[in-house]
């Protein structure tokens, strides 16, 4: 099972990652491991620019920090400047991306993909019954599309599965019934080149404390090309996206541009900590990130997929993310033992395993190591 030979382009990324040698962690799809520099960012916000500048700091940096960041997670996305904000919980951002995009429609339906995320499909809920429209589950291979349909909400990469959908196959499919489609990129945002301004993708959202590592609960973004900017109807309006937030006018204007998807105050620790975070990437090819991704998990998958007792549900072939889901009926015992042996993955009900592959510090080491110790359990 060695892989002495094999040549990894990022191996010396994982050295900007505070991690134990001895612990196999394959849950950066759900948290992230900390870069090392982001103590240092957090311990420089609190003691320098809280501390020191105290309430100077908001005109000094982080008032702007929303649109700042968000332009560098705008770099991962195929976003030009001007387009991402960063605010919020992917879930706020999903309601306000759903109901800005029912705003006035004179069609009947929202549709969401069957296999979605859970946070996706309640919100997708509400906003129907908010707006009168009726939801509907549909498979993406099958989404039934027709002059009815407002709005599609998919999931760019399957939480249970690990399957990658055709973003720009099924972005053209729902334009061509002429509706608009939301993508949640929580699963690909940082492992994948993604291309939202070449698309022509309506909207889309994302978390960040996953594979781009701010830490847990840091904000998520939201993406508003520029032109859809004006129409772009905030259901939450909170003054931070006030076109003048400071005049403290009794009225609501919206910001003419991104910033109007704002609603409050930004969480600043936590969103320069993701700030610090992003640094890594600078450094890294998207290229490189998803050429390493496709070869651990495929590495990995080959060294478990003839293991007793294992199915293998995530996709072979390009159209999959970074993990690699494994089905088995004893999951949630199998993945209480594999913690206990310093292998972290995670189950998800009912008898899923997970096994996320965060190109920047996973190694083909860490592949075997979990499938010896997989092995070894069954
Ligand atoms: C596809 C997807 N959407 C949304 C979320 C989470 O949303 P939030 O950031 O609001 O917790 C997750 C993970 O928690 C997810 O996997
Ligand atoms: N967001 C999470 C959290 O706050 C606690 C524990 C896990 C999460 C996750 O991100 C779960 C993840 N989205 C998933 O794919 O299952």
């Amino acid at each position: 099972m060695g892989t002495g030979a094999r040549t990894d382009p990022l191996a010396h990324i994982r050295d900007l990652f505070d991690l134990d040698d001895d612990v196999v962690y394959l849950d950066g799809n759900s948290l992230g491991a900390p870069p090392k520099n982001v103590a240092a960012r957090v311990q420089e916000v609190v003691s320098r620019q809280w501390g020191r500048r105290l309430i100077r700091s908001w005109s000094e940096g982080w008032w702007e920090a929303p649109q700042r960041v968000g332009d560098r997670i705008g770099k991962l996305v195929g976003a030009a400047p001007g387009q991402v904000v960063v605010a919020d919980s992917t879930s706020v951002n999903l309601f306000k991306a759903l109901m800005a995009a029912v705003h006035g429609t004179d069609r009947a339906e929202i549709v969401v993909d069957a296999g979605t995320f859970p946070t996706d499909g309640y919100i997708a809920r509400s906003v129907a019954e908010l707006s009168g429209l009726t939801l509907r589950p549909a498979d993406p291979d099958d989404l039934a599309l027709s002059d009815t349909t407002a709005v599609v909400l998919l999931n760019h990469v399957d939480y249970r599965t690990g399957r990658l959908l055709d973003m720009a196959k099924l972005t053209e499919q729902v334009h061509a019934v002429g509706a608009k489609v939301v993508w949640d990129l929580c699963h690909s945002v940082g492992v994948l080149p993604i291309e939202l301004d070449a698309l022509n993708v309506n909207l889309a959202v994302g978390c960040t404390y996953k594979f781009l590592n701010g830490g847990p609960g840091s904000p998520a973004f939201l993406y508003v090309p520029t032109e859809a900017q004006p129409g772009f109807h905030q259901p939450l309006t909170g003054w931070t996206g006030h076109r003048s937030p400071f005049a403290m006018s009794p009225d609501y204007t919206p910001d003419p541009g991104v910033s109007r998807a704002r609603v409050g105050t930004p969480d600043i620790i936590s969103m320069l900590a993701l700030d610090a975070a992003l640094d890594v990437w600078d450094r890294v090819d998207l290229e490189d990130v998803r050429a390493k991704g496709l070869a651990l998990t495929a590495h990995f998958r080959d060294l478990v997929e003839d293991l007793p007792g294992i199915e293998v549900i995530t996709p072979d072939g390009e159209w999959r993310g970074h993990q690699v889901s494994l089905r088995h009926p004893d999951a949630a015992t199998l993945m209480r033992r594999l913690v206990e042996r310093q292998v972290i993955g995670d189950h998800r009900p009912p008898d899923v395993l997970r096994f996320g592959f965060a190109p920047l510090y996973n190694t083909f080491e860490d592949a075997e190591r979990a499938a010896t110790a997989l092995g070894e359990l069954l």
